[in-house]
């Protein structure tokens, strides 16, 4: 499946504005989602946001594990230390998270509940260890029912930093990748 209805979308709302106000916000523990992040925001010129918590996860994976199990089990809703100014300034926020127990992380939830995005478009893209995108795209819609979401897209942790070509593919699906960009020039694989 393309998303063709969504591109279309997306497109027609590109032709309507001079420009389109793209947020890549993105949440990262070990640094993948990042690297991908980074990426996105500097093919679509976007802003580049890191969604914080105030708490900080430890360090070691395993304390870890049981820190972020328990807050499933609680659905918390950690307390975030960054926020965004102005989101009502942006017409499409790229949104990129770890997979965390076949979903998002936590603090995600609390990121998505901070903000109105009625009228937005969010497209998720994820990073992970096998799960793809997991429920992550159900847990999106039903915490963001006023948006216009986006087909995902899920791209192995291990892979971040070499997945130019498909987040270039799946921007251009949302009508998000320049024109005037050369892709054979741009994308170093
Ligand atoms: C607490 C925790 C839970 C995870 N749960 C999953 C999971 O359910 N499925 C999966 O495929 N990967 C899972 N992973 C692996 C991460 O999704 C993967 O390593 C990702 O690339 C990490 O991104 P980051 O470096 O931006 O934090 C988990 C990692 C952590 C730390």
């Amino acid at each position: 499946s393309c998303g063709k209805k969504e591109s279309e979308d997306a497109a027609g709302m590109q032709a309507e504005k001079e420009s389109v106000k793209v947020l890549v916000a993105f949440f990262s523990y070990g640094g993948n989602t990042r690297k991908l992040a980074e990426t996105a925001a500097q093919y679509t010129g976007g802003d580049l946001f890191r969604i914080e918590t105030e708490k900080s996860y430890s360090e070691d994976y395993d304390k870890c594990l049981e820190e972020t199990a328990r807050e499933m089990e609680e659905n918390a809703r950690p307390v975030l230390s960054s926020h965004v100014e102005n989101m009502e300034a942006y017409d499409v926020v790229l949104l990129g998270y770890p997979i965390w127990w076949g979903s998002m992380p936590m603090a995600v939830n609390t990121f998505l509940e901070e903000y109105d995005f009625e009228g937005k478009i969010i497209a998720p893209f994820c990073t992970h260890g096998g799960s793809g995108l997991g429920s992550s795209e159900q847990d999106l819609k039903k915490l963001c029912p006023d948006a216009e979401t986006f087909e995902g897209l899920a791209v192995y942790g291990s892979r971040a930093d070499q997945a130019g070509e498909e987040m270039a593919d799946w921007l251009e699906g949302l009508g998000l990748y320049g024109e005037d960009q050369d892709r054979e020039e741009e994308i170093q694989d």
